[in-house]
């Protein structure tokens, strides 16, 4: 079988044309090249564009003995960090993972459990509850060391485990992951002798799926990293300026979205038919969201998981304002088989289905979707995976961060920044009375 991940922009042809897309061939070029050679903007965060075919063997091996390590002692695992800090992770691990991972008893890997990426009281109560009675580890990930969510559930986390295993036990069960020399966890896990990894300089949060912020917790939960990687190394060559644009698959997303923004399609819907992709969508939000919405523009990122949100959202989508294009992110083959049993009494009228792969159905409701979205004005880009593995899921990594960096110069915007994420933190500074931010309080609170 194809290993091969597949973009089709055929149903988008009605509404943009192939002409329109191949006037901007050279334009995409030409920001590819700019991505490759650093001409462009925010060059000093290019680091990922080579990240897959650098990574070395010793730096596997070395996360993978980490992991393992931590394996050996620990049935829980949990990942504090937010936006690019945990992502990658939970896109990688949710997709790969069994749909009920947390409950299957005898198991090889632990449990990844999620913190610092929310400021709910009761939910961090309740982690702590779960973890009272298990033996856990923490995986710190953090790349400016400042950030608020995840240094305020660290806090209280560590207390948690040195309470429970002691101060010099919990260093072994505490990995730190975050810039070489600066920010607080930096100094915390220096102070403290965990064991530390680096998000380099070059590295955005966004785009650090395949450094160690995601590659330990995706071997921790027992995925093979290495299949991963080769996935990326794949895209990498296959997304590099050097090929044609008619084979660029990179440079074809990011012509087409664009070209259907200028048109008026403002807002760009992730879909799927696979509730293990639920979590690649919510990566792709903060990769597309935080690096090209800026200076007053760019498409807006929205999800949906179907077919269940086809009986919430599929009302907007099929009759609403008609602003919107749809990306599906389909898998060809599923990696288990279920067939529709034949019932007797047939009360349910699903005989007709009987003998049918349960993806038989889904494929169907997939194709009607897609031929009734696009009937109802809703252009419909899919890029489509040969089957949930490794190798495929690390060539989809590759493919959007690489269209992204493209479409994001087509649009004329530092792909890499994202100054509009401070002005909530300098309020919230404010309101909190941060020392240094006493100007600010004083301002805010007049306003309340
Ligand atoms: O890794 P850090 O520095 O804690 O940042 C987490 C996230 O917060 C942001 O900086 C936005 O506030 C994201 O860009 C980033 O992924």
């Amino acid at each position: 079988m194809d290993k091969v991940i597949k973009l089709d922009i055929s149903k988008t042809l009605g509404f943009i044309s192939q002409a329109d897309i191949n006037s901007k061939a050279a334009l995409a070029k030409k920001c590819n090249e700019a991505l490759h050679d650093g001409s462009g903007k925010g060059n000093d965060f290019l680091g990922w564009l080579n990240l897959p075919s650098s990574i070395t063997d010793a730096q596997l091996k070395d996360i993978e003995d980490t992991a393992a390590a931590l394996k050996a002692k620990c049935e829980v695992i949990v990942l504090v960090g937010i936006g690019g800090s945990y992502l990658g992770s939970r896109a990688v691990i949710d997709s790969l993972s069994n749909a009920f991972d947390w409950l299957q008893k005898d198991r090889k890997n632990p449990v990844i459990l999620y913190a610092g990426n929310n400021i709910g009281e009761d939910y961090l109560v309740e982690l702590l509850a779960y973890l009272k009675d298990k033996s856990f580890g923490i995986i710190n990930i953090s790349k400016s060391g400042t950030t608020t969510e995840p240094a305020l559930a660290f806090r209280i986390l560590k207390a948690e485990l040195e309470k429970a295993v002691g101060k010099e036990e919990a260093k072994n069960r505490i990995v730190a992951i975050t810039d070489a020399a600066r920010g607080a966890l930096y100094t915390l896990a220096t102070k403290e002798g965990y064991k530390k990894y680096v998000i380099p300089d070059n590295v955005g949060g966004r785009y650090s799926v395949l450094t160690p912020v995601g590659l330990l917790p995706i071997a921790l939960a027992g995925i093979d990293i290495r299949q991963l990687v080769a996935g990326a190394v794949y895209m990498e060559k296959e997304t590099a300026p050097s090929v044609s644009f008619e084979k660029n698959i990179a440079e074809i997303y990011a012509v087409t979205r664009n070209e259907l923004y200028k048109k008026g399609k403002k807002i760009e819907i992730l879909a799927n038919f696979n509730p293990k992709l639920h979590y690649i969508a919510e990566w792709w939000k903060q990769l597309y969201g935080e690096s090209e919405g800026k200076e007053n523009k760019g498409i807006f990122n929205a999800a949906v998981d179907f077919t269940a949100d086809l009986h919430s959202m599929g009302q907007w989508i099929q009759e609403g304002e008609r602003s919107i294009f749809e990306t599906v992110v389909s898998v060809a083959q599923p990696n288990e088989t279920l067939t529709v049993p034949t019932d007797e009494e047939n009360l349910d009228g699903l005989n007709f289905l009987a003998g049918k792969r349960i993806d038989f159905v889904n494929k169907m409701a997939e194709l009607g979707t897609q031929i009734a979205h696009v009937d109802g004005g809703v252009p419909n880009i899919k890029v489509e995976l040969p089957k949930l593995d490794e190798y495929s899921i690390g060539q989809l990594l590759y493919f959007f961060e690489k269209a992204c960096g493209i479409s994001g110069y087509i649009l004329g915007v530092n792909p890499f920044d994202q100054p509009g994420v401070e002005a909530y933190k300098k309020n919230m500074f404010a309101l909190l009375d941060k020392p240094g931010f006493e100007k600010e309080s004083e301002a805010i609170k007049k306003r309340l």
